[in-house]
Parts: C-alpha cells; sequence; structure tokens
C-alpha cells in the first residue's frame, strides 16, 4: 500500500493491496470524489467501474475494499476555507470480507437449491443433497454500531452482482435508519440492482419518489409503513404489528413470484433488538425478534460480533435454524446522538428537496456523470382547509410502554388507540410535524371496518406542517409534488420539519 500526491493539494492516489480497504469518515460540509484508476473495488458489495467518479457527502463513513488490488484517486472538496480531506482516514489490511464472502456463498448455494426445487430440477450434489431448507431468509441482528446495515448491503450487493438475476428484498425494521424515505419508518424493496453509498441521507440507495430518480435504472419503490419514532421503546406493540404487516407483504410478494422468491430475504433490525436499554424489557426485545422470525420465515440468523447475543440467539432458534456468529469490522464507526439527529433531519429535507453532494472543485457535472450530485426537487408548498385532511396520532402523545405502569395499573388509552387530532387545538402538536400519508384502504367497498385499521395501512407519502392559521382555519402543507388530500388520513409520528 502506498498513497501519493500528484501535485494538486485536492488530488490523493491510493494503491491498495489485495484484501485491504481504505477508509474514510467525512465531516460536515465536505464532500470526496473516488475514481477507480486501476483494478477491481467496491464500497459495501457495491462494484465501481473504472473511470467513473463516485460522490460521497454530508458526513458520509465508508470503505472502498478491494479483492484484487487497485488504484484509487481521491478528489477532495473545500468548502468555506475548510480543506475537505476526511477527518480519519486509513488503509486497513484487517477485514471481516472473508467471512462475510463465505456467509454469501452460503446463502447463494440456497438459492440455487430453492430454485432446482421450484423448477423440479435434480437438486445440486453436496453434502445434504437431499435437503432443502428453502430459500435464504436471513436476519441480522447486532448492537448498536455493529454494521448491521453494512453487513446487510454487503449480502443484498453480492447476490445482485451475481449475474443470476436475483432480486432479494431487503427489508428494514430500524426506524431511526430511514431506509429508502424517512426515519421513522419500516420498509422493504426487491433489490435489482447494487445498492449504492453515497451519503447517510440515503443510506441504501435511492428511492423511486421523483422524475429524476425514476429514469435511474435502479430506482427502488419500497413498500413502507409508519411508525412514527426512531426509538422502539416508544411503542413497541405498534412496532410489532408494523412488522407483521410487512412481513405478510412480502410473503405475499414471494408467494405470487415463486422464482423470485429463491432469492429469498435480507432483514435489517435495530440495535435494540440486541440490547436492553432500560426500558426496552428484554420481553419486548424477544417478542421483536420473534415477530421478525414470524414475519419473514427466517430460517438463517447472523449475530454480528456479540457473543452473548449469539448464545442467547442460539438457544432460542439453534434448533430451527441455522444461527452464526459473523465477525464486526474494525472500520465500523461509533455513531452518536448528535450525528443520527443531524443525519434524521437531512434525511427529511432529501426527501423533500432531494439530494445534493457538492462535487469536489473542478469537477463538474459533466465530469462527474452522476445523477446522485445533483438530484434537487421541488416540493410544493399549499393551503388547506382544516378539514381536509384527517390528523391521528397512535396512542398518547408521551406515553410509557405498558409494562412500565405500575402493576395492577390500567391505561385509558391504549398504545394502539388511533386519536383524532383537532388542528385548532394548542397541543395538537401539527405545527412543523412530519406526518405520513396513508394509503387509501385496498377494499375502501368492504362495510366491515375495525377501529385499528389505519396501523395496517401502508404509508403513500409524507408531509411537512409548515403552518397551522388557526384563525381563517387553514393549514400550509409542504409535500414532495402537488396533489389533494381531500378525505385523506395522515398520521403523526415525533418528528419535526426544520428548514434548514
Ligand atoms: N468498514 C468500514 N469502514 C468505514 N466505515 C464503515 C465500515 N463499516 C461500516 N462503516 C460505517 O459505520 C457506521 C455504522 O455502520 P452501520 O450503520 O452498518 O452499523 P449498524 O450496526 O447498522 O448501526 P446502528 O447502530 O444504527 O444499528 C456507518 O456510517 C457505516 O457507513
Amino acid at each position: 500500500m502506498s498513497a501519493s500526491d500528484p501535485g494538486s493539494s485536492h488530488i490523493k492516489e491510493w494503491v491498495l493491496d489485495r484484501e485491504t480497504e481504505y477508509r474514510f469518515e467525512l465531516d460536515p460540509g465536505s464532500s470526496l470524489a473516488i475514481r477507480l484508476l486501476k483494478g477491481f473495488a467496491e464500497v459495501f458489495g457495491a462494484e465501481l467501474a473504472e473511470g467513473k467518479y463516485y460522490l460521497f457527502g454530508h458526513e458520509c463513513k465508508a470503505a472502498v475494499f478491494t479483492w484484487q488490488g487497485c488504484t484509487i484517486e481521491m478528489s477532495f472538496a473545500t468548502v468555506a476555507h475548510v480543506t475537505g480531506t476526511p477527518s480519519t482516514e486509513y488503509v486497513s489490511d484487517e477485514t471481516p470480507m472473508y467471512a462475510y464472502a463465505n456467509v454469501h456463498l452460503a446463502l447463494e448455494k440456497m438459492r440455487v437449491r430453492a430454485l432446482s426445487v421450484h423448477q423440479g430440477s435434480p437438486l445440486p450434489p453436496g453434502p445434504d443433497a437431499e435437503v432443502d431448507s428453502g430459500p435464504p431468509r436471513v436476519l441480522v441482528l447486532g448492537p448498536e454500531n455493529s454494521g448491521k446495515t453494512s453487513v446487510c448491503k454487503i449480502l443484498t450487493n453480492y447476490a445482485v452482482r451475481a449475474g443470476q438475476g436475483w432480486t432479494p428484498i431487503y427489508v428494514n425494521t430500524d426506524p431511526s435508519e430511514g431506509g429508502w424515505t424517512i426515519p421513522g419508518t419500516i420498509s422493504a424493496v426487491p433489490v435489482t440492482a447494487s445498492l449504492g453509498t453515497s451519503s447517510p441521507a440515503s443510506p441504501l440507495g435511492s428511492a423511486a419518489t421523483s422524475a429524476p430518480t425514476i429514469l435511474s435504472s435502479n430506482a427502488l419503490l419500497p413498500l413502507v409503513y409508519w411508525y412514527g419514532h426512531p426509538e422502539i421503546k416508544r411503542n413497541p406493540l405498534l412496532m410489532d404489528r408494523l412488522i407483521r404487516n410487512l412481513g405478510e407483504n412480502v410473503v405475499e410478494r414471494h408467494d405470487l413470484d415463486p422464482e423470485g422468491r429463491a432469492s429469498g430475504i435480507i432483514v435489517d433490525t435495530p440495535s435494540s433488538f440486541a440490547s436492553s436499554p432500560s426500558s426496552t424489557s428484554a420481553d419486548h426485545r424477544q417478542t421483536l425478534i420473534r415477530a421478525c422470525v414470524d414475519a419473514f420465515r427466517i430460517n438463517v440468523i447472523l449475530v454480528v460480533g456479540h457473543e452473548k447475543l449469539n448464545v442467547e440467539v442460539q438457544r432460542a432458534y439453534g434448533s430451527r435454524m441455522t444461527v452464526v456468529k459473523i465477525p464486526k469490522s474494525g472500520g465500523v464507526v461509533e455513531l452518536d446522538v448528535q450525528y443520527r439527529q443531524r443525519i434524521h433531519a437531512q434525511q427529511i429535507y432529501t426527501y423533500m428537496y432531494g439530494q445534493v453532494v457538492s462535487p469536489p472543485r473542478g469537477l463538474s457535472a459533466s465530469v462527474i456523470g452522476d445523477a446522485d450530485f445533483d438530484g434537487r426537487l421541488a416540493p410544493s408548498s399549499s393551503v388547506i382547509p382544516f378539514g381536509e385532511l384527517t390528523f391521528l396520532r397512535i396512542g398518547e402523545k408521551s406515553m410509557a410502554p405498558s409494562s412500565a405502569l405500575p402493576i395492577g395499573a390500567t391505561r385509558t388509552v391504549n398504545e394502539m388507540h388511533p386519536i383524532q387530532l383537532d388542528p385548532a387545538s394548542p397541543g395538537s402538536g401539527l405545527l412543523n410535524a412530519i406526518v405520513a400519508l396513508l394509503a387509501p384502504p385496498v377494499h375502501p367497498e368492504e362495510t366491515e371496518r375495525y377501529d385499528e385499521e389505519v396501523l395496517d395501512l401502508q404509508v403513500s407519502g409524507f408531509l411537512a406542517i409548515t403552518n397551522v392559521d388557526v384563525p381563517n382555519r387553514k393549514l400550509t402543507i409542504l409535500s414532495p409534488g402537488p396533489g389533494s388530500f381531500s378525505g385523506r388520513t395522515a398520521t403523526i409520528g415525533s418528528f419535526e420539519w426544520s428548514e434548514p
């Protein structure tokens, strides 16, 4: 490994030996363009094309890994007289990529066998030639900052790169992650092309929510449910129900597409599934893991670098499915609360205004040729009368979970109960709230309705309420595009809109 500086203070070249990775952490305001000059390289499993610039911004932390060795060139942006070189950058030859690649190979075997079974072909020879364990349906568990999302991305990207036409379904059950939309959601998407990394605001690639991205070949159409909060402990019962709803949809899709089913499912989880913060009881943790196992018919559990959790999961599930402990990467960055809050705000802003990563000086759009570089969007602001949209909150505004109530105490409002909000009331909490616009019921003609039906509705988009004009009974709503909200229902959570 060597580093050289070919003259400009903003361009650096790194020669990476085989099986090493270049890790970087960007500061606020700085961006970085990476170009592969020679060899082969990948970012979280997504292969880099030779000669193409890849942009990274918004405090992105990532690594360029190479199996065979490569030369990469970095161009750094300078913003407000601060040289935009990453605050941390180094090359490491200690990576867990061998272990991850082995897991990928085992999952690949399961896919091939599942497809053979579906097509009625003889099972490939091997020690368990007679066994069909089904396609890989993988649950990834691990504590905070263990690299779960990165592992899920690597395994998904390796599957789509395998050249077999696999379309694994990536499921994000971590509401603090944001996935393809905004934080507070859980979602699933069939992945057909590598998931890119350019900004933590879109950690799993871009969703097809806008004209520019819908045209790009790998824009994704996620199925989304709104939980509304970043932490599981706010309402574990709701989380359980949403996971089961998401699972039902994913399994239904697979039932309709047996060929696609062979590609399998990869489920990313929140860190609170692995460790109990004081107010998330161990019971809830177990219940939510079980909800995932049941909902997605999990047959493989990967535990990222946590001995105690591995033992616990082995005990609970080891007799029914494969439980494997995989190493944590030394490159995973400890993300603090302030960083996570900045990224949440950035994700919500990106949802409305699109993603713009400033390219390093001297690199123009035509040189970069990357849609991620300027994905600016123009949201629509409209004024609507109070009655046009129905606003709901699930459970009380601040409510300790049932498990935290004194023994014998019952609450008057259930955690799952939808409460209608009056925009005219000062305590509605609607000003500057982010709300999820729910999809209409699938069978509106059905007469049999139930109270908690809204909990089972998917999300069709998100709105920000930027003004509440009580005297004139009007609301100003920011939405990604123009449209009528008449007769629709929107649910509030705990996320707020803030103009940057
Ligand atoms: N090998 C690596 N080199 C550099 N950065 C990395 C590497 N692996 C992961 N990261 C970064 O570390 C951060 C945390 O990783 P990741 O999101 O995968 O962990 P997690 O366990 O899913 O996090 P959470 O605590 O939110 O559940 C991310 O910003 C990610 O991009």
